[in-house]
Parts: C-alpha cells; structure tokens; sequence
C-alpha cells in the first residue's frame, strides 16, 4: 500500500493557489442575480459577456499567483492565457452551478441558463458536463488545482518552449494526485475521473464560438478583450 505524504513545499504551493483561487473570484455572483429575476435572451448576452470579461481579468491575476508562472516566456504566458480561457470560464460555471444551494434553487437556476438564450443543440452537452463536475463533489483544493492544470496545459497554440509549462504542470498533477489519493482512500480512480473531466471541458469549449453566434438575441456585441478570447467578429 503506497504511504502517500504531502511535503512541506507541497503545502505551502497548495495554500498559494488555493488562497488565490478564492481571492480572485468574480465581484458580484451571477448565479445570485439569475435566480434574483428571469432576463431577456438580450439581458442574458450581455450578462454573459459582462462576467466573462471580468473573469478573463480575475484569471490574468490568479494565473500571477501560480508558482513558476511569472517566470515563462511572456508570450508563452499569453498563449497560456489566451488558450485556456474559454475552459477556465466553463470549469467556473459548472463549479457556481454545483455550488450546494437552498432547494429547488439548482433547479431555478438550470432553468434560467436553459431558457438564457443558448441554441437548444448545446443545452444538452453543457448539462452533461456541469453533472459530471456536480458529481464529484470537488473540494475546493481541488477546484483550484484543476483550473492551475488546465491553464498550465502545454499544448496550446502558439507556445514554443513546451517543456517548462509541462514542469510547472507536473508539479501540480503530482500535488493533486496525492491529495486525490488522501481525499478519496476508497476511491483510486478518482484522480483520473478528474482529469477525464478536463478532456469533457475541451470538447465542450469547441463549441464556444458558435454558442455565441447562435445566442437569440439581435445584437452579438463584444467587448475587445473578448474578441480577443472567443475567436469570435
Ligand atoms: O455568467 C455565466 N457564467 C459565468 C462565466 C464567468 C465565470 C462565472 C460564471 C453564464 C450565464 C448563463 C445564463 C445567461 C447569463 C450568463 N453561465 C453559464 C454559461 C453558459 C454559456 C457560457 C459560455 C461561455 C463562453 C462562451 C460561450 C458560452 S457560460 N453557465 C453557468 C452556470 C452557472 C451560473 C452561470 C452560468
């Protein structure tokens, strides 16, 4: 039976990002104003584009507070940033919509996000994977820790020097590995379970684009900053 351990500097790279994570969260909670009142598919874009270009700027500043981070190539950074922002985005919603609330209010708000505006084709693939994430009832470790793995993954576009965004990736699979196992003694497959889920949150980032084109409302207006992320006018 493996003795799993977390080293000291595992500890102290562990309360880094956590603390990070819950600092850098969005201002005003979105899912406290969508139970609040039913928008328009109008409301709801503009919504939409409002919390996604405030989480692009809450993720720019957690992503300084990852060890090692800083220290990449800077347009390695950018590309980091730029490729991992649309899951980043995802990966935050499934974790507000898994988000323990009163009764009947997860279903308010499933409503709400079905009746938003989103073309019905992807209703379907984005409940599937914000089940999968509210069935795993993560901790908030490893929320964090799966966001820091997701930006961290070296193959996005345009980053040249792959092999030191996968050391700094490495030590964080190796940090949630451990606590995985420590969390969950019962369940060994849980830490791939896990990382299954990233593969989901990639798929269903795909569709990004075409989620917003196809959103019900007359006017597909984007801040530059989202021009810039979404790929999209
Ligand atoms: O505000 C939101 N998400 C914030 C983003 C930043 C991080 C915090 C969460 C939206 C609202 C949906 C209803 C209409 C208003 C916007 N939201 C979504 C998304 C559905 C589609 C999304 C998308 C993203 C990128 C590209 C194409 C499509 S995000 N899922 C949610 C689950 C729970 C609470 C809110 C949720």
């Amino acid at each position: 039976k493996e003795k799993v351990e977390i080293t000291k500097e595992q500890r102290t790279l562990m309360k880094v990002i956590v603390d990070a994570y819950s600092t850098h969260q969005i201002p005003q909670d979105v899912a406290k104003k969508l139970l609040q009142e039913q928008y328009s598919a109008d409301e709801n874009f503009l919504l939409l584009t409002e919390m996604a270009t405030s989480q692009v700027q809450v993720l720019v500043e957690f992503t300084k507070n990852i060890p090692g981070f800083l220290s990449l190539d800077r347009e390695d950074q950018i590309a980091l940033l730029k490729g991992s922002a649309v899951e980043a985005m995802f990966l935050r919603s499934a974790q507000v919509f898994s988000r323990k609330m009163p009764s009947g209010q997860t279903e308010v708000l499933e409503e709400r996000i079905r009746k938003s505006g989103i073309s019905e084709e992807f209703i379907i693939p984005m409940f599937n994977f914000y089940k999968s994430i509210v069935s795993l009832h993560m901790v908030q470790e490893e929320q964090a820790l799966l966001t820091t793995i997701t930006i961290l993954t070296p193959d996005r576009p345009y980053v040249k020097d792959q092999q030191a965004v996968e050391r700094i990736q490495e030590t964080m699979l190796e940090l949630l590995r451990k606590l995985c196992v420590l969390q969950r003694p019962q369940e060994p497959q849980y830490f791939a379970r896990l990382l299954g889920r990233l593969t989901e949150l990639r798929t269903l980032s795909h569709y990004h684009a075409e989620m917003l084109t196809s959103w019900r409302t007359n006017d597909h207006k984007f801040t530059p900053l989202l021009c810039e992320i979404w790929d999209v006018q």
